[in-house]
């Protein structure tokens, strides 16, 4: 198969903790107040990129952004020094200085929505920055990734960054966790798959009632557009509002796609059956056969789904025409959902390997292995133009391990944020970092 899926993995940064701030995202209200361990997160992270580098799949890594977030808070009026600003902002509201300092900047399936050059009408790789419009925490990310995500993909010839959606809740935007693509060959065309949760400016009465929905057609449509895709090779489906109801908060808590396959839950969408007709008829129109892997509510239910992240796994061709599931070991500890994995991977089917990785820290957080990972679809000469020092050899490997064990804390609580000596820590382990990986001044900080 020509062209590859890479996989670019967010970094857990040194202020990771448990604030309780996701609405709607079940573990991590169900987690508010645990005790983090930051040191512990980063390391397990680095374990699944350095394990998929190892087993010949392209990994690269995008690095965690500052935080506590003294900018916001400056434009948020609060003045003096740092020390000043921190102490302030913690006397006005510990949870204030908390959605400031959250490192939910390492779940980089939302980071942005990408889509390959075989798609685009310019030739080029697109990028759209996500705006997270809908958790004041992560609306904050979109500045600093676009600085990342330009210095990581730099050359304008190859790629084309788009930056954030305008911050209005009619345009919210998840990124890729509400995306995915069906194709055969990565480098050739394929058709893309956006899922919204309502519809942005009108509503129709298909709106969840319990929890948001963070994704709307509005912002799918603007992302599509953007990216210069042919409607013939775009589908657009709506997520179902009692799944986002019962706690998934983006599709990729559902359904995760690779190549020609779509492995999702039966409740994953509203009118299934004509969603997966469309994709089915615009792959046909490719040469492209659609095989779908729906999991019924009798062998997982959707509780089971979210309670485990079966569906939050990486979905990865292998060389020899097979495909691996990576899963969070959540899925492993539960006796109905690991039975199903174990039938799956001997039904004959397309996956024939399930590889297990311990991202607790993540998780606890409503983090899985798909969370935590940005695919970019890219040929030969596009892979040869990424940042080289973004990509996980055995050397950025042991260099990014030993600067983890360096400058991150193993007990991080709310109470720590406003300790002037974190901003210290952080601010000279990102400037040490932005040197690993050769990125130049992507923090507000260092301008
Ligand atoms: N499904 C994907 N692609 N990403 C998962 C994102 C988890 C993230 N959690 C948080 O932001 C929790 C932070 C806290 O509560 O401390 C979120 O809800 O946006």
């Amino acid at each position: 198969m020509s062209g590859c899926e890479a996989n670019f993995d967010g970094l857990v940064g040194p202020t990771h903790h448990y604030a309780g701030l996701s609405f709607g995202n079940e573990a991590s209200t169900k987690n508010q107040n645990a005790v983090a361990n930051p040191r512990l997160a980063a390391k397990q992270g680095l374990l699944k990129m350095k394990a998929l580098a190892d087993l010949g799949f392209a990994q690269g890594i995008l690095p965690p952004h500052e935080r506590p977030h003294l900018s916001t808070l400056r434009k948020m009026g609060f003045g003096g020094s740092d020390r000043e600003v921190l102490t302030k902002a913690q006397a006005y509201s510990p949870r204030l200085l908390s959605s400031l300092s959250s490192a939910s900047a390492m779940w980089v399936a939302n980071a942005a929505t990408v889509s390959p050059s075989a798609d685009s009408a310019d030739g080029r790789v697109h990028f759209t920055v996500a705006n997270l419009n809908n958790k004041f925490h992560r609306a904050i990310e979109a500045e600093t990734t676009s600085a990342i995500l330009r210095a990581t993909f730099h050359a304008d010839k190859y790629f084309a960054h788009h930056d954030a959606l305008p911050q209005v809740a009619a345009l919210g935007d998840e990124g890729a966790a509400n995306h995915n693509r069906l194709c055969g060959a990565y480098d050739k065309p394929g058709v893309q798959v956006f899922v919204y949760g309502r519809d942005g400016l009108v509503k129709d009465g298909n709106e969840p009632v319990r929890y948001p929905a963070r994704q709307t057609r509005l912002a799918s449509d603007a992302v599509a557009r953007l990216h210069q895709l042919d409607e013939k090779r775009t589908v657009f489906i709506q997520q179902n509002p009692h799944a986002i109801d019962s706690g998934v908060f983006h599709n990729d808590v559902i359904s995760v796609s690779n190549a020609n396959v779509l492995f999702h839950h039966e409740q994953a969408f509203v009118n299934s059956g004509k969603a997966l007709d469309e994709i089915r008829k615009k792959m046909a129109a490719l040469e492209l056969d659609f095989q779908p892997i729906e999991v019924p509510q009798s062998k997982v239910s959707l509780d089971d789904a979210v309670a485990t992240y079966l569906f939050n796994s990486q979905l990865l061709s292998k060389t020899d025409g097979k495909m691996m599931l990576v899963v969070p070991e959540e899925s492993r500890q539960h006796a109905g959902v690991w039975a199903y994995l174990s039938a799956l991977k001997d039904s004959g089917g397309p996956v024939d390997q399930i590889e297990v990785f311990d991202l607790r820290e993540s998780m606890r957080n409503g983090g899985g292995p798909a969370c935590l990972r940005l695919r970019v679809a890219l040929n030969r000469n596009e892979l040869n133009a990424v940042n080289v020092a973004s990509l996980v050899s055995d050397s950025q490997f042991t260099r990014l391990n030993t600067w983890v064990d360096t400058h991150y804390r193993d007990r991080m609580q709310a109470k720590d944020l406003a300790d002037p000596q974190l901003l210290t820590e952080v601010r000279t382990a990102l400037d040490e970092l932005t040197n690993i990986l050769g990125l130049g001044a992507i923090y507000p900080f260092q301008r």
